[in-house]
């Protein structure tokens, strides 16, 4: 699997202590609130379980699975949603977390629905962003790091379900991509 990555981009040292940043400035925020804190399934899953150990407030979790890649590397546009909330977001703060951002058209998408549920905040905090990629107006309240526009994988990333649990962020060779 390490063999498979041309260069990584993030290391794991550096992902958990921006973790631990965003920890901090969260929990500050978030202090007396209460937030109901969603992660978007699958790719969120690693940065969730690691930043929820890192906000100090008390908080809900709740998890909602999309999907709008497929087994590509670029966003089919039309979000599926696979697993919906099992709670309510009615009057609640709520605070999306995503592993990455590209287009903004599954976090668009998200923030409409929960919106529309009457959230009484909604907020974005993603470990990744790769504004290039944006063919929408949106921007996280939270970034842990900006990235060029290449597909990544690692911690939580995947290509066609592999690579979820490299604990760094990097660049598959491209013979990986026509295998
Ligand atoms: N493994 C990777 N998944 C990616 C990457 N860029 C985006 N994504 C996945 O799509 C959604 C968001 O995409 P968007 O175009 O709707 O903003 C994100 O949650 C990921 O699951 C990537 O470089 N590698
Ligand atoms: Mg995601």
């Amino acid at each position: 699997m390490q063999n498979d990555i041309k260069e990584v981009l993030i290391s794991e040292e550096e992902i958990q202590q921006k973790i631990k940043e965003l920890g901090t400035v969260l929990s500050k925020e978030y202090a007396g609130r209460n937030p109901l804190v969603i992660c978007v399934l699958k790719g969120a899953f690693i940065f969730m379980a690691d930043l929820v150990k890192v906000i100090t407030v008390p908080l809900e979790m709740d998890f909602m699975a999309v999907s709008s890649y497929g087994a590509s590397t670029k966003s089919s546009g039309v979000v599926k949603i696979i697993k919906d909330l099992d709670v309510s977001v009615e009057g609640r703060d709520v605070l999306i977390v995503e592993d990455i951002i590209d287009s903004g058209l599954t976090l668009s998408y998200l923030i409409e629905l929960l919106r529309n549920r009457n959230a009484k905040s909604v907020s974005v905090v993603t470990l990744f962003d790769k504004p290039a990629g944006r063919t929408v107006n949106l921007e996280a309240e939270y970034t842990g790091f900006v990235l060029p526009d290449e597909f990544v994988v690692g911690y939580g990333l995947d290509y066609a379900e592999r690579y979820r649990n490299l604990p760094y962020v990097g660049v598959l060779k491209p013979e990986i991509y026509s295998n």
